[in-house]
């Protein structure tokens, strides 16, 4: 292995201790952050997720409000949760656990957020403010990939980003990020209609694997030097996960953001700072 490893675990702990200055500050005026959650059904993995950002806020001084329906919940049992928690003074921000269960209109509940509480950066307002140019919560994937780069002093401004995806949560967002004036990379992306993406592969300098396809991204398409951080979430029959990109890229590549312990616990400490900005905006 050649490439240098973008540590996620590491900078995201560095993150969170520079936030918890920033609760106590908040808590001297008078200000309690508290993240809520919804999870909706007993997805293992998703369950995994919502534990570990309440392991998070608990780090760093912010209040939990964890809040959950049984995967037979229909759409107007999860919309009354979601204007409880709109309604909570002790909720600053929340989020709801993605994805919700086949059957319910995942965009009608994100619509219903409070978007002055939308901790994820995903309420269609927060999205609008992104293309916008207007300062908002940030989508958390893509923003935690930002500062992964930076806090390891990979340039992206100017920089050739490939991004391979178009979800929701990384793959949509991920170029409206990219292409800000702060950041100003040239963004490409790809995705299932792309013709040639081994053509696009070749000639980034940073590339985001956000497919969802176990080892797309292959060391014969990667241009040696890149950054590569791969966002992908396969499982193979024992449960591990097998990332977006395969092993042999590490040697050809100059960054690697492995899987797990790369993008993944950046995800979690971007999210922090949307709560505590969130708060801190509040108080003015
Ligand atoms: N409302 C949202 N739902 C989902 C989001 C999101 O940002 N908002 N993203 C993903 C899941 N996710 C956060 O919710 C998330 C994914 C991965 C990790 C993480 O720390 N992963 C570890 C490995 C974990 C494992 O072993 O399974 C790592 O990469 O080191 C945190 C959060 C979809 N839903």
């Amino acid at each position: 292995m050649t490439a240098q490893i973008l540590d996620g675990k590491a900078t995201a702990a560095a993150i969170k201790s520079e936030l918890s200055a920033r609760v106590e500050a908040l808590k001297a005026k008078g200000v309690q952050p508290g993240l809520g959650t919804l999870l909706v059904g007993d997805d293992p993995g998703s369950r995994w997720y919502v534990n570990g950002k309440h392991r998070d806020c608990a780090q760093v001084g912010i209040a939990s409000i964890q809040r959950e329906l049984p995967a037979t919940a229909t759409q107007e049992e999860i919309e009354a949760v979601v204007r409880e928690l709109n309604e909570d003074p002790a909720c600053t921000g929340y989020i709801v656990q993605l994805p919700l269960p086949k059957g319910i209109d995942t965009n009608r509940v994100l619509e219903l957020m409070d978007p002055a509480k939308d901790a994820d950066g995903l309420h269609p307002v927060s999205l609008g403010k992104l293309v916008l140019g207007v300062e908002g919560p940030l989508p958390c994937t893509p923003y935690g990939i930002v500062q992964l780069l930076r806090r390891h002093g990979v340039e992206i401004k100017g920089a050739d980003v490939v991004v391979v995806g178009r979800g929701i949560t990384i793959g949509r967002p991920m170029p409206l990020v990219l292409t800000r004036k702060s950041e100003n990379a040239t963004v490409t992306q790809c995705h299932t209609g792309t013709r040639d993406l081994s053509a696009h592969l070749k000639q980034a300098d940073i590339i985001v694997a956000a497919a969802g396809v176990p080892h797309i991204i292959k060391p014969e398409d990667v241009k040696p030097g890149a950054a590569v951080l791969d966002v992908g979430v396969s499982r193979d029959e024992a449960g591990k996960i097998v990332g977006d990109v395969h092993p042999g890229v590490a040697e050809v590549a100059g960054w690697v953001a492995p899987n797990p312990g790369g993008v993944g616990p950046m995800t979690r400490a971007q999210l922090l700072v949307n709560v505590v900005e969130a708060a801190e905006r509040a108080a003015g």
